[in-house]
């Protein structure tokens, strides 16, 4: 659904917004953990696709000849975001099983909250091809605003589309202030951040939910 942010979809099928009830859960286990980002990630991804250019096939069924629609228009890379997004890109390679995945190393320093970009290895073309940049959490918004000016200085003129888990509202207007063209996909707007910059209430750290790495 439209949110008050122009750029801004907010994902709230009943069925997204019960998994996260339990992905939100202190106790839900690290397996179970996964199992929801990836469904949650197929979830958002039918949304982040539903203005991919559609071209007239011929088909021809065993009966006669048709005409059918087929996925046309530039092609797909998805580029997680290190390492929570990496939680997500299954789910979304489920969707579209062509798309190139290109990976984004990142970590937040724990005191300035600042993004440390420590690794990036992106398909050749990634400037011809639009972006889909996956990562659960968006807080302060510092890491998916990197993620996507490094897209841009690599060439990727055309869509990026941001898909998360939980945004928070800092997080939204860092993104959407630092590029004029990018879209957001999201299955909450949560209220806030706390005192280290995590999503209140959101769900704790996702990486370290996803590995079982605390
Ligand atoms: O919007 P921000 O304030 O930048 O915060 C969000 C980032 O923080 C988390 O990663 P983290 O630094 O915990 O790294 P990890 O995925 O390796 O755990 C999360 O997965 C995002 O990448
Ligand atoms: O709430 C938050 C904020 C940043 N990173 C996370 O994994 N969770
Ligand atoms: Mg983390």
């Amino acid at each position: 659904m439209a949110t008050e942010y122009e750029r801004v979809t907010l994902v709230d099928h009943p069925m997204v917004q019960h998994k996260l009830s339990i992905l939100r859960d202190k106790d839900t286990s690290s397996k179970k953990f996964r199992e929801l980002i990836k469904e949650l990630a197929l979830f958002e991804g039918y949304e982040a696709t539903r203005n991919l250019p559609l071209a007239d096939v011929e088909v021809e069924t065993p009966l006669c000849k048709t005409v059918c629609k087929k996925v046309s228009g530039k092609k797909l890379a998805i580029v997680p975001i290190l390492r929570a997004g990496l939680g997500m890109v299954e789910g979304v390679q489920e969707l579209m099983p062509a798309a190139r995945v290109g990976h984004l190393g990142m970590y937040r320093n724990e005191e300035t909250h600042e993004p440390v970009e420590y690794y990036a290895k992106l398909p050749e073309d990634i400037a011809n091809r639009d972006v889909i940049v996956v990562d659960p959490m968006l807080a302060t918004g510092g890491s998916a605003t990197a993620a996507i000016e490094y897209l841009r200085k690599r060439g990727v003129g055309g869509t990026i589309n941001l898909m998360v888990i939980v945004a928070a509202p800092v997080g939204i207007e860092c993104v959407l202030d630092a590029d004029p063209d990018v879209q957001i996909f999201t299955c909450a707007i949560d209220e806030s951040l706390n005192d280290d910059a995590y999503i209140v209430p959101g769900l704790g750290d996702a990486g370290d939910r996803i590995f079982g790495t605390k």
